[in-house]
């Protein structure tokens, strides 16, 4: 299956189940994958037949960063759910890490894996 990722994707957001965490924002950093058929674009070397990273990473991060989250879950869910729903993509992994929230790592997070439903 070709996929095309983005790795490490830094946004800050208010998110946190407690009331200080959503009076300050927190960095979260994404890595997404996403299935999509790269053959045409590789043989046409035109972008319109390509899964557009830049537009996804710019629809991610706008939808995270003006959002307000409870739990990192959520955000993940969302994210997938966008993703499909705009581009065409029928799977999608994201790992998601929510920085400096476990006294000795460097994070918490979650990984989801969601598919279109075919009709
Ligand atoms: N599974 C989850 N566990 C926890 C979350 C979360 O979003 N999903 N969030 C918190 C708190 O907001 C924590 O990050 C504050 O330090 C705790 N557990």
């Amino acid at each position: 299956m070709d996929k095309v990722f983005i790795e490490q994707l830094e946004v800050s957001t208010s998110i946190g189940v407690y009331d200080w965490e959503q009076k300050i924002k927190q960095k979260l950093v994404l890595d997404i994958e996403m299935a999509y058929d790269n053959r045409l674009a590789g043989r046409s070397d035109n972008i319109v037949d390509a899964l557009d990273y830049s537009k996804v990473n710019e629809l991610i991060s706008t939808h995270i960063e003006s959002g307000r989250f409870f739990l990192i879950e959520r955000v993940a869910e969302e994210v997938a759910e966008l993703v499909m729903a705009y581009f065409s993509v029928s799977w999608i992994r994201i790992r998601l890490l929510k920085l400096g929230v476990i006294p000795k790592g460097k994070g918490a997070g979650v990984v989801i894996e969601r598919s279109k439903r075919r009709m």
